[in-house]
């Protein structure tokens, strides 16, 4: 990924630190008005990367392109990765977080256990340096504790958009 920005591996892994690494385990309960509900509301994941398994094979992960919601069909067993806003920013709008919403199904229950990854505490949530020499700031630099301040309700793109510098043309 960092290779694909120009720059080289380590700029981009050092971004970590000492890496923090956070499970959630969702369940679903089967719905019979699944139209009318949803599993988890549109959003898009805080941290850097994040790596999903659908655990009882039970689809219902809908990404959100060009507006349009389209129902992701994962390989049974394999990894369903999502960039996260920190990317994002990281990467100075190169790498766009995806946004994500879970439909639940009327008759099965869907299991998924997701694995979040994200820098340290001491770590600082902005453009890489490299980046910004040669296109300038797309998004702000502030600490991370700050940056898990801002409004963390599962609303879109809300980090990644509150991190937008106003002047950034994309
Ligand atoms: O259950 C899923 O497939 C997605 C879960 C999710 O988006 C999350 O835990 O942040
Ligand atoms: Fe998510």
């Amino acid at each position: 990924m960092a290779e694909n920005l120009g720059l080289e591996a380590k700029q981009l892994t050092d971004m970590f630190g000492d890496m923090v690494q956070a499970l959630r385990m969702n369940y679903y309960p089967p719905c019979q008005q699944a139209d009318k509900v949803v599993g988890i509301s549109p959003h898009s994941d805080p941290i850097a990367l994040t790596l999903l398994t659908e655990t009882n094979n039970v689809q219902g992960l809908q990404i959100r392109k060009n507006g349009i919601w389209v129902p992701v069909h994962a390989i049974p067993g394999a990894f369903i990765i999502n960039i996260g806003d920190m990317l994002e920013i990281w990467s100075n709008g190169k790498y766009k977080s995806i946004e994500h919403r879970v439909v639940v199904n009327p008759d099965r229950e869907r299991l998924s256990v997701a694995a979040f990854h994200a820098p340290n505490e001491d770590s600082i949530i902005g453009p890489l340096r490299d980046l910004v020499k040669k296109e300038g700031a797309k998004y702000k630099s502030i600490d991370l504790s700050n940056y898990y301040m801002l409004n963390n309700t599962l609303q879109g793109k809300k980090h990644a958009n509150e991190m937008k510098l106003v002047n950034a043309t994309n």
